[in-house]
């Protein structure tokens, strides 16, 4: 399809892609980190749910690790929503299930792969970030829908941060090369959401290694704008990670009654 011909984001459905297909490494041994239990429920479906909760979104794809696909589509009919939903639906939410790549890049063009035609706009959802608030999510889906090409949900920085050479050994000291001034500097999270087209051309254009989604679009010469974050969307990475997300968990509970 031309873009001429291609809808616009505004009039097409939201799909969401999260990449799940990490080991954890910094986490510490263990199963993969999106299968890792939060509160008993593994972290991949608490980002589902996250997702799912959208009624923007109307399909997930799960880029799940490698050897793991089965796994994980066994775990996402297990944990469908109450009331029983067809295999392969979490109520108006469709999801699909794809093996994952060597890399956090090469697994979401491998999600990307699996998009079927009709979705217009793509949002890219850690699972490492379990707990983002369903609002957050619509933050972005209104940004993209309203013509931006490429959103970033950000937060201001609490510490300052200093460039550095990097030691040729660990733990040896490094010098400061610079302070950015913090005022300007933005910690960036998931979901990050695109324009399909603008996402796909950045996957099949860029070629070196980058952290985020939104760094490839940056580089294929476009604006990427932020909207505001969620102190709950933060990722799990390491061990202490899991202990703030559990006591998210039971606030959220205390809060909702239960
Ligand atoms: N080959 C990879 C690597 C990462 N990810 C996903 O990208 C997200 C962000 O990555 P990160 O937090 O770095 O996860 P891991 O790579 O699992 O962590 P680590 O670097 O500690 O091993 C995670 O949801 C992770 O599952 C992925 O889908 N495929
Ligand atoms: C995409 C991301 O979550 C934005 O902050 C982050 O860059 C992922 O980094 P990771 O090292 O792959 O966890």
């Amino acid at each position: 399809m031309s873009d001429e011909s291609r809808p616009s984001p505004a009039q097409t459905a939201v799909a969401a892609v999260i990449p799940a297909a990490g080991r954890g490494v910094r986490l510490g041994p263990g199963a993969p980190k999106a299968l890792r239990a939060l509160n008993g429920t593994p972290m991949l479906i608490h980002a589902v749910r996250a997702l799912a909760a959208s009624r923007h979104v109307s399909l997930v794809i799960v880029v799940a690790p490698s050897d793991g696909a089965a796994e994980v589509k066994s775990l996402l009919d297990a944990h469908a929503l109450p009331g029983g939903t067809p295999s392969g639906s979490w109520g108006s939410t469709d999801f699909l299930v794809v093996p994952g790549g060597d890399t956090r890049q090469e697994s979401v063009r491998l999600g990307l792969d699996a998009l079927p035609p009709e979705y217009g706009v793509v949002l890219v959802h850690d699972a490492a970030r379990p707990l983002v608030p369903v609002d957050t999510v619509d933050t972005v889906i209104e940004a993209v829908r309203a013509g931006a090409p490429a959103v970033v949900p950000a937060l201001p920085l609490a510490d300052t941060v200093k460039e550095v050479e990097p030691a040729a050994e660990a733990g040896d000291p490094e010098p400061v090369v610079a302070t950015p001034e913090r005022a300007r500097l933005r910690a960036v999270q998931t979901p990050q959401g695109f324009d399909r087209a603008t996402l796909v051309r950045a996957h099949e254009t860029v070629t070196d290694d980058v952290t985020d989604d939104a760094s490839m679009v940056e580089q294929l010469g476009l604006t990427v704008v932020t909207v505001p974050g969620h102190e709950e969307a933060f990722k799990v990475t390491r061990p202490l990670d899991l202990v703030l997300a559990e006591a998210v968990l039971a606030r959220r509970r205390l809060n909702d009654g239960f």
